[in-house]
């Protein structure tokens, strides 16, 4: 094993997860610690060390290269798998846990003091919760990194996934299941308010979209849905690296898809993130769904599932062929 490529040494993410629990098992001689599959495992190059969370022990095999030495860096390494797994649990459960560190914001703002959000999108996030250690890298050294270990704990991410690639910046999730019961109030609170309006649905807030309703009209729907709208932004900071968003007075409004208005042609919203939140069963409507043109992907959101995009990314809301579809949609802008 050459001396560089023992400089680096990994312990990160989920794919390295799953390696460490196959080294649970893992009975070997100190011999086959130091063979060169375990230093092939262990190594990696600079530019992946940049920004990862990782555990610099080369020093340790470094001294003299002596088995026990090894051998007692990875039981050190392990134990530090487990502490990671604890805080796991403890944030599911619902603990603060002021360790725990937004990969991204340490990523970026300790190597790029200027990154800027939209520009470079293509971070790539966990599927499941992102959770990593505090741990300052040799060859990237944050300068302030007491201030940035201090931040908000993440919100779990519920059903994550990527529409197109994901540069493209839209984010297909869905909403806890505490929140789901307040989706169907909100619609009949729209249904019940349009009744009493003269034109009903069509209050001309946005021309495109013909059939919607501001929630500040309906006061008790508006409180209702705060904490809806807290979690979907705090969501949309975590992924955007975003200090804060601001919203006007028409956010939320509620959409409604039935009879001759049936979507909304290709368009890019004036907002610097949207947010788009079913509030309709998927079997009450047939057709239907958000096209995004750059990932050319129709998303049919089920119940309680929301995108959130940039304003800019270009989309239409897919006619629908029958039925009746409600959504939730928020304009937000990225308050400095
Ligand atoms: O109907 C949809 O899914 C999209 C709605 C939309 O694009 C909008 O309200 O700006
Ligand atoms: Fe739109």
């Amino acid at each position: 094993m050459s001396r560089s490529s023992r400089r680096y040494h990994r312990l990160r993410g989920e794919s390295y997860s799953s390696e460490i629990n196959a080294r649970r098992n893992y009975t070997s001689t100190q011999q086959e610690y130091f063979g060169s599959e375990t230093a092939n495992y262990f190594s990696f190059d600079r530019e992946e060390a940049r920004g990862s969370t990782h555990y610099q022990f080369g020093s340790y095999m470094n001294q003299g290269g002596n088995g026990v030495r090894g051998f007692q860096t990875f039981q050190t390494v392990y134990r530090e798998e487990e502490r990671r797994e604890s805080i796991e649990e403890k944030r599911i459960n619902g603990y603060e846990d002021r360790d725990i560190v937004s990969p991204p914001r340490l990523r970026y703002s300790s190597c790029h003091n200027t990154w800027n959000p939209r520009r470079e999108m293509g971070y790539e996030f966990n599927k499941s919760v992102p959770l990593t250690f505090p741990v300052q890298t040799r060859c990237c050294e944050p300068k302030n990194v007491e201030k940035q270990l201090v931040q908000k704990p993440l919100i779990p991410l519920c059903n994550h996934r990527h529409v197109g690639h994901p540069s493209l910046g839209i984010h297909h999730l869905r909403l806890p299941n505490r929140y789901l019961a307040i989706l169907e109030q909100v619609v009949k609170g729209c249904e019940q308010h349009a009744n009493n309006l003269k034109d009903g649905w069509s209050t001309n807030l946005y021309s495109l979209t013909k059939q919607d309703i501001a929630l500040y009209e309906i006061p008790h729907l508006y409180e209702m849905v705060r904490p809806i709208m807290s979690y979907m932004k705090a969501v949309v900071t975590q992924l955007y690296g975003m200090k804060s968003l601001k919203v006007d007075r028409n956010q939320p409004h509620v959409l409604k898809y039935s009879g001759s208005h049936r979507g909304v042609e290709l368009h890019h919203d004036k907002s610097d993130i949207t947010m788009n939140l079913m509030l309709s069963h998927s079997n009450a409507y047939s057709g239907g769904g958000t096209y995004f043109r750059d990932a050319n992907e129709n998303v049919r959101l089920e119940f309680g599932e929301f995108l959130i995009h940039l304003g800019s990314a270009v989309h239409a809301g897919t006619n629908i062929d029958g039925g009746t579809r409600y959504l939730m949609v928020v304009f937000a802008d990225e308050k400095h």
